[in-house]
């Protein structure tokens, strides 16, 4: 079987973050007169030397107990947060689901922020016109389109982002947990649009500690343990290892 070309690539990736401690007087006194030796705060390195490749069409899952760096990884693929050495490259459009309301202004209606998410996505003005009205259908907003974001429910703003980021049909759909902030029917409908987009040979990634739901739409997955890729392998693998199965 010939492999269809590379959607994302992740090579030898390192995030560290900095771990900010209380010092106390004294301790910042004595750095002071050592003549600053030393660093004051700790370094944390959350994805540690971290590569893989996922073509296009595939549908993979990013799994890990809480802290491991699923969510880092994500970002940095979705290109909001940069990596500190190595490389992330993705080819195509690429949408993210990643926090509830991020690429939403509050101040903003519902309505402008369908144009002002759908630009920062890459759809046009035109592109946009054509497809408000199903984006708005599709979130079941409704009569609260003209409404301050600001005054939406977690959920709310969930179906409108989901709505928005799915009509720009991404190469790379990136979901993180958010869609667990949705009633039950909306996750249904989300779950089902994710499979046609990934019949339809689009690639995605997702993160999710919803390890059965993950088995139903992913064939690859991929454990983050303390930052480090343990397992590369089916979704099922992935998911025995992380349950301490094997
Ligand atoms: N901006 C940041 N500054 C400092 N530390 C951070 C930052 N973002 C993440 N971290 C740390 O990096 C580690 C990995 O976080 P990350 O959110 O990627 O984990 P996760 O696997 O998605 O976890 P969860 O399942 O709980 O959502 C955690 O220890 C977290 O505290």
């Amino acid at each position: 079987m010939t492999a269809t070309p590379l959607a994302i690539t992740v090579r030898d990736v390192r995030k560290d973050f900095v771990l900010r401690h209380t010092r106390s007087m004294k301790e910042a006194f004595m750095w002071l007169i050592k003549g600053r030796r030393g660093d004051l705060s700790e370094k944390f390195t959350a994805i540690d030397d971290v590569s893989f490749d996922v073509h296009e069409g595939e549908a993979v899952a990013l799994l890990g107990l809480n802290g491991s760096g699923k969510s880092t990884m994500l970002k940095m693929i979705s290109g909001v947060m940069m990596p500190d050495s190595g490389l992330v490259a993705t080819r195509g459009r690429v949408a993210g689901l990643i926090e509830v309301g991020a690429g939403f202004h509050p101040d903003l209606t519902g309505r402008d922020n369908v144009y002002l998410n759908g630009a920062i996505l890459g759809m046009t003005a035109s592109e946009l016109d054509e497809k408000f009205d199903a984006i708005v259908e599709f979130s079941e907003i409704g009569q609260f389109i003209d409404t301050e974001v600001k005054f939406y429910s977690s959920g709310m703003y969930l179906r409108l982002a989901f709505a928005v980021a799915i009509h720009t049909t991404p190469d790379v759909f990136l979901v993180d947990e958010i869609l667990a902030v949705g009633d039950e029917p909306f996750q249904k409908k989300c779950m089902d649009k994710i499979a046609e987009l990934i019949a339809a040979g689009h690639t995605l990634v997702v993160v999710s500690h919803e390890l059965d739901k993950v088995a139903d739409i992913c064939d690859r997955g991929i454990l983050l343990e303390h930052g480090r890729k343990v397992v590369d392998g089916s979704v099922t693998d992935a998911i025995k290892r992380l349950r301490g199965e094997d």
